[in-house]
This record gives C-alpha cells, sequence and structure tokens, in this order.
C-alpha cells in the first residue's frame, strides 16, 4: 500500500476534509477584500479581479468535498488568533484577509497535488495573484493617502522626539518624516523603527529623510530625497514601485525634473528663509504660485511656515505644508497640528 492510500485509510476524507475548509477560507478571505476595493476604493478592476478568482475557487468546491465537511468533529473550529478580535485600520484588515487567503491557497496547492490534477498548479497561479493584488492594493493605499494629506511633519532631533510626534499624531496629523542629519546610525535606525512604530499605531504615514537604506530597514513608507541625495531612478530601483519618493524643489526647473523622473510627491521651498535650513535662500510665495499652476503631483510648501503665516501660503495656493519648527518647538503640539489642519481645511 503507497504512503497516500496508507494515510487515507486512518483518516477517512482528510484530504478532502483540508481542501473544502481551505476553499471557504480563501473565498471569505477575498470577499472581504473584494468589499473594501468597490466600496472603499471604487476600484471596479480591482473588486472583479477579486471576484473572478472567487469563481474560480468555487468551481474547484466540487459536492464531493462538501460531503467531505464534519464541522462537529473539526477541532480546528473553536481556534481563533488573539489578533483576529482586534482591528484598528482597514489597512489591518486587508492585510490579515491577504494573508489569510494566501495561506489557504498554499495549502490548496499542496495538498490540491493530491487530489486532482491540475489543482495545485492552479492554486499556485492564483496565490502570485494575490501578491499582486496586494502590492497593488498597498501602493494605492499610500498614494491616496499621500495625496489626502495636509500637514506634513518633518521632525528635528530633541530629546522628546516620540512624545512630541505622539502629540501631532493625536492632532489629527497623517505624514511624518524623520530629519536626523547628525546622530549615529545605530540610533538613527532605532529611532526610525520607533517612529514607523508610531506612525503605524496612528494610521500615519511615515518617511525617511536621506536614507533609502535606513527605509527599507524599518520598512518605512517611502523616502524623501533633496537634490544632492540619491537620484530618483536609483531609489526606485531600490524600493521598488510601492513606497513613496519625495524630492526637494528650490525652482521650476528642479520641479520639473523631480516630477519628470517620477517622484511621487515635492517639497517646494523654502517660502521663507529658515534657522532649519540656514544659508537656503527663500523661493518665496512667487515659486509656490508656480507650483499651482505646474505640479501634477502632490505638493508641500515648506520653510519657514508656521500659524502665523500660514494663510499667506494658502492664499497663494498652496493645499499642503510641511513645518519643522512650528510643532517640533510648539507649547502644544497636537493644538498646533489641530489649528493648521483646520487652516488647511478650509480650502
Ligand atoms: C518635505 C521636504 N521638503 C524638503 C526637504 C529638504 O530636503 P533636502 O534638500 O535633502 O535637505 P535635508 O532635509 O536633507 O537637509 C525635506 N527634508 N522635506
Ligand atoms: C528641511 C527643509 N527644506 C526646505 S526648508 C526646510 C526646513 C523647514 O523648517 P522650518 O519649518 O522649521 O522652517
Ligand atoms: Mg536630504
Amino acid at each position: 500500500m503507497d504512503e497516500q492510500s496508507n494515510q487515507r485509510k486512518e483518516q477517512p476524507f482528510a484530504i478532502e476534509r483540508i481542501l473544502d475548509a481551505n476553499l471557504d477560507r480563501a473565498r471569505e478571505g477575498l470577499r472581504i477584500v473584494e468589499e473594501w476595493c468597490r466600496f472603499g476604493l471604487n476600484d471596479t478592476q480591482l473588486a472583479e479581479k477579486c471576484k473572478q478568482m472567487r469563481q474560480e475557487i468555487a468551481s474547484w468546491h466540487s459536492s464531493e468535498l462538501r460531503l467531505a465537511r464534519d464541522t462537529l468533529e473539526d477541532v480546528g473550529t473553536g481556534l481563533s488568533h488573539p489578533q483576529e478580535e482586534t482591528r484598528s485600520s482597514v489597512e489591518q484588515i486587508l492585510q490579515a484577509n491577504l494573508c489569510r487567503t494566501q495561506e489557504a491557497m498554499r495549502v490548496l496547492e499542496e495538498y490540491g497535488k493530491l487530489y486532482k490534477s491540475g489543482m495545485g498548479e492552479a492554486f499556485k497561479q492564483m496565490r502570485y495573484q494575490v501578491y499582486i493584488m496586494e502590492s497593488t492594493l498597498l501602493t494605492s493605499r499610500r498614494r491616496q493617502q499621500l495625496k489626502d494629506t495636509r500637514l506634513y511633519l518633518v521632525t528635528s532631533p530633541c530629546e522628546q522626539l516620540f512624545s512630541i510626534v505622539e502629540a501631532a499624531l493625536k492632532g489629527g496629523l497623517t505624514l511624518v518624516q524623520y530629519r536626523d542629519k547628525n546622530t549615529d546610525d545605530i540610533v538613527r535606525l532605532a529611532n526610525a523603527q520607533k517612529l514607523r512604530q508610531l506612525c503605524r499605531d496612528y494610521g500615519a504615514l511615515f518617511i525617511m529623510n536621506d536614507r533609502v537604506d535606513l527605509a527599507l530597514a524599518v520598512d518605512a513608507d517611502g523616502v524623501h530625497l533633496g537634490q544632492q541625495d540619491l537620484p530618483i531612478a536609483v531609489a526606485r530601483q531600490i524600493l521598488g514601485p510601492q513606497r513613496i519618493i519625495g524630492r526637494s524643489t528650490t525652482n521650476p526647473q528642479e520641479m520639473e525634473q523631480a516630477i519628470a523622473q517620477g517622484a511621487d510627491y515635492i517639497g517646494v521651498g523654502p517660502v521663507y528663509e529658515t534657522p532649519t535650513k540656514a544659508g537656503k535662500a527663500a523661493a518665496g510665495l512667487e515659486y509656490v504660485r508656480h507650483a499651482v499652476k505646474h505640479a501634477p503631483i502632490p505638493w508641500f510648501a515648506i520653510g519657514g511656515i508656521n500659524l502665523f503665516n500660514v494663510k499667506d501660503v494658502i492664499d497663494a495656493g498652496a493645499e499642503r505644508v510641511a513645518v519643522v519648527r512650528a510643532i517640533m518647538q510648539a507649547e502644544d503640539p497636537t493644538r498646533v497640528t489641530q489649528v493648521f489642519l483646520s487652516q488647511l481645511m478650509k480650502k
């Protein structure tokens, strides 16, 4: 007796039950993702892709497999992971269900080989499609959040770094850049990791200044590169298509290049001279007006912006601003964040 029939003798219908349970699991996971694609993202293409895959999964779900089902005898039905009970964002729900779908498909790929010819290969292909979908979803979510962001905090080194950033996140901040030019890498890495987690906890995007390697190391949402930093094409090669790449621009020519090179957003400034970037001449509100007319991608006015002059920047046409001192040196970073946001949301 070969191994396969031996196993079947000891555990009747075990393979069928494994397949039955995982066909259901894969379909359920996809359904949850599909609902978000349809109602949350209005993305008919992605929703249609999920539906097609659900139908393909259903076509493998024969009555023979359904008949093998024996829920009362299934020791696994009462087992759930504590994290299944706590989902705090749509992103978590999507990630958990994509992961569940991929796991189920891996099981179907392996055990399917014992059941029907072609089943293993079919689920291998579907699993790759789910990976591609995951990457598309993550990318479009990041880009959408970037677009929706009005206020960008660029940090400066200080003892209360984490409490200030958290206070700003509590005020509704959705984008944080870790900027720290002179600290040892070992400390920078630890700080970046901590900030990355903090941003995740509050559903904010996290960008690493200057350093593509650290951005990857801490799984940042992206990197911000100045004119003297790595070229965008090189960073894109390293980071791939999913992560955000921002570029500083000071004049129309730099703006045009950054857009042509595939930046996801640009910094526009310094609008005003600022001690944070000492020695750099102001580009002025004129450059902000230029951005209004010529920047088709998200852009952030930056440099010397505070609660007293932000209205002038908004009146010049800016919808988004980036600040360092206005929040990092604020007595009440939560309140300052809220006031900035209320000014910027008026548009
Ligand atoms: C949003 C944003 N805009 C501009 C900059 C400046 O970047 P860079 O010119 O590379 O200067 P440093 O910040 O590295 O000193 C930025 N960081 N963020
Ligand atoms: C990093 C940077 N790039 C252009 S201006 C600037 C600093 C802005 O800092 P602040 O908001 O404190 O003026
Ligand atoms: Mg830089």
